[in-house]
């Protein structure tokens, strides 16, 4: 729609903006309040309007309808001959930030941006190079005075410098309507004087100036004074003529506010409130170590356990049993595990390896080396008149680590190796070692192929001290040594159980697998255990552990992400003014919400640093203190772990936002700036 009227020569000229029936009324419940009552004006570039009227007579109303921040109201306003859309709320912003620049009487500043920041706030939503938009801002800040406060923020400066700040920032995008409401409201009479040569140059430059006014003394230095009373215009004087407006002076091109600077102004404002902040993102960052501690103690307390039985127990050797299952064979089982006398009976019933299953096992893929070992339980050793029992007497085998040997060598013919706490231990709490070299006598009882108790006995010297599997209070000889014992006693000196050595740790499960299903005449013959299907439940149960933990410790998260909803609540009541800044200049409703956005993502990637930090050290002087009581880190840090960290941090923020950004977005404009 074109808006046009007849000049004093009789031509047509065309009105830069043009507002028709405009009519407002607020509402309270159902009461129509109504404040402009049909506005018909016509402005010009270069016109240096002054509106005047009594207080509460709808200037502010006006001019909030002019500079795009009301929405609600009949009429049309048209902007170089184009009708503002004001349904559209892109199109809003669009005109705010390319087309008006806001005075306020109370200056409106952003009291944790500089000077320059201030300034640069509006430019950085021009098409400006980055060096462009610093040039422009120093330029302007130097035309306005004030070339030597860059670096201040507001509350360092005096009322004018202030005003005269937010002039500079109001021409910065070069719109070509300055709005003014009451601009020198709060100005001396010299900062007045200066402030209104400023406003006049503006408008001989070809900008349209409106500004609102109490005094004479502004209206005098306008071209024309409207005058408003009771929501109606009541007279119109130019008090000079209209300068002709030039060719629009060259425009910047406004673009939407980029990410970067959403995020630099979240920054500036967490730096701003650091104390603060600082404490949130300690509160979160306490949790999230927690979690990284717990996560990490799981590691090192599997690594720990793993070492340690890999120290005993070598993981790539499978012990194989001969499979029972007889009924015969269970009863002397069960016999013997009531009756003490019946002890010692079974290994003569037990089923023994033929040299046939021996080469069946050996045959086997992934099988390096098969071999055959004794063990005899409830054995007995004399050491000079004393008698120690022993639990298991077994051969030596590649099962055994020799890092479990404590003290002496592994045994070799004729020698034996005692368990340090079922034997050595009680011979000597201190002294156990003084047993290496010492005569003992090993026997046990047992029953030969005629089924008559015997005895097998021999004296055999002392080689080593060793701490068994999991205190199973195992002395152990050489295989060779305990076949002669049993030949001696005339009993079986067949092996009763088999190490199987495999090619790799990896084929552990397979090779057990394997034996289990090997048949002889449709029976299972042998029973395979490793002790890495041991390991595997024990990682298992030390998994659950920890992240039993590691969730209890994420509860805290829980409080951490209130904490930050609080904050970030807080902190949209506080910067209500702000918003309504920002929006006044041109931000969007998604430019708010991601300010909001960042500023919690901020939170929440400087609490993943700190924790990362946190844990690290804690884990260090955990490590440290119990060096000694295991050798062993027992807190290990994985990088999935801090990934962890960082990935839980950065989803807290981003949901604890949400709601408190999405109410920063929806605030209206004009309430923001009511704010106090
Ligand atoms: N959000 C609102 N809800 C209800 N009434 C409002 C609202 N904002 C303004 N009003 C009323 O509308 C009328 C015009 O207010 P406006 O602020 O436009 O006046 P003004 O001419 O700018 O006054 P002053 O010179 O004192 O700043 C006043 O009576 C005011 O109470």
């Amino acid at each position: 729609m074109l808006d046009v009227k007849l000049s004093h020569g009789g031509g047509v000229v065309m009105s830069y903006l043009s507002l028709k029936g405009i009519h407002k009324a607020y509402y309270i419940g159902h009461n129509a309040y109504p404040v402009l009552k049909g506005i018909d004006l016509d402005f010009n570039l270069g016109e240096f309007v002054t509106i005047l009227g009594e207080s509460g007579g709808g200037k502010s109303t006006l001019m909030n309808i002019i500079g795009g921040l009301d929405r609600d109201f009949e009429g049309t306003v048209s902007v170089d001959g184009q009708l503002l859309n004001h349904q559209r709320e892109a199109t809003l912003d669009r005109y705010r930030r390319e087309t008006v620049g806001y005075i306020y009487q109370s200056y409106n500043l952003i009291g944790h941006l500089t000077v320059l920041d201030n300034v640069l706030l509006s430019l950085d939503m021009t098409k400006l190079s980055r060096h462009a938009r610093l040039q422009r801002a120093h330029t302007l800040l130097e035309q306005v005075g004030l070339s030597d406060q860059l670096k201040k923020y507001p509350n360092q400066l005096s009322g004018g410098q202030k005003q005269r700040v937010a002039i500079a920032r109001a021409l910065a995008s070069d719109p070509q309507i300055i709005i003014a409401d009451e601009p020198t409201g709060a100005l001396d009479a010299q900062n007045t004087a200066e402030v209104l040569a400023i406003l006049q140059q503006i408008a001989a430059s070809g900008q349209l100036v409106i500004c609102v006014t109490h005094s004479a003394t502004v209206a005098k230095a306008g071209t024309r004074t409207v005058q408003l009373t009771d929501g109606q215009i009541t007279a119109d004087n130019s008090a000079a003529p209209t300068t002709t407006p030039s060719a629009t002076s060259t425009r910047l091109g406004a673009r939407a506010l980029p990410w970067r600077v959403s995020l630099a102004t979240a920054f500036k404002h967490l730096r701003h409130a650091w104390t603060w902040n600082l404490l949130i993102v300690l509160g979160t960052a306490i949790g999230l170590a927690a979690v990284m501690l717990f996560n990490g103690l799981g590691t090192g307390v599997k690594g720990y356990i793993n070492k340690q039985i890999n120290n005993l127990v070598d993981p790539q050797s499978i012990t194989v049993m001969r499979y029972v299952n007889g009924a015969k064979e269970q009863e002397e089982q069960a016999a013997a595990a009531t009756d003490p006398d019946m002890a010692g009976t079974v290994a003569a019933h037990m089923p023994t390896f033929t040299s046939t299953q021996v080469h069946e096992l050996q045959d086997l893929s992934h099988v390096v080396a098969v071999q055959p070992g004794i063990a005899a339980s409830d054995a007995t050793i004399m050491i000079g008149k004393t008698n120690y029992s022993v639990p298991q007497l077994t051969t030596w085998t590649s099962t055994n680590q020799r890092s479990s040997i404590k003290a002496g060598t592994v045994p070799g013919n004729n020698q034996i190796v005692l368990d340090k706490t079922s034997v050595a231990q009680k011979w000597s709490q201190k002294n156990w070692r003084a047993l290496i070299g010492q005569k003992v006598v090993v026997s046990y009882r047992l029953l030969n192929v005629r089924d008559q108790l015997v005895t097998v006995k021999r004296t055999l010297t002392v080689a080593g001290i060793m701490d068994s599997e999991g205190g199973a209070g195992e002395s152990a000889t050489n295989y060779a040594t305990m076949q002669a014992m049993r030949k001696a006693a005339k009993v079986t000196s067949q092996p009763t159980f088999v190490t199987v050595r495999v090619t790799s740790r990896r084929q552990n499960e397979a090779v057990v697998s394997a034996i289990n299903r090997l048949r002889d005449s449709g029976h299972q013959q042998f029973a395979a255990t490793s002790i890495s299907a041991t390991l595997d439940n024990i990682n298992t149960y030390v998994n659950v552990a920890t992240t039993v933990l590691a969730a209890i410790a994420g509860i805290s998260l829980i409080v951490s992400a209130l904490m930050i909803i609080v904050t970030m609540y807080m902190s949209v009541s506080a910067r209500m003014k702000e918003i309504g800044i920002l929006r006044s200049l041109g931000e969007s409703r998604r430019d708010i919400r991601r300010l909001f956005t960042s500023e919690s993502l901020m939170v929440g990637g400087f609490s993943a640093i700190l924790a990362t930090g946190l844990a690290a050290g804690i884990g260090a002087v955990l490590n440290h203190a119990l060096s000694h009581l295991a050798g062993y880190n027992l807190v290990q840090f994985r990088l999935s772990d801090v990934i962890t960290v960082f990935v839980l941090a950065l989803v807290i923020a981003w949901l604890a936002a949400i709601l408190p950004a999405r109410r920063a977005a929806r605030l209206n404009p004009i309430t923001a700036l009511a704010a106090d």
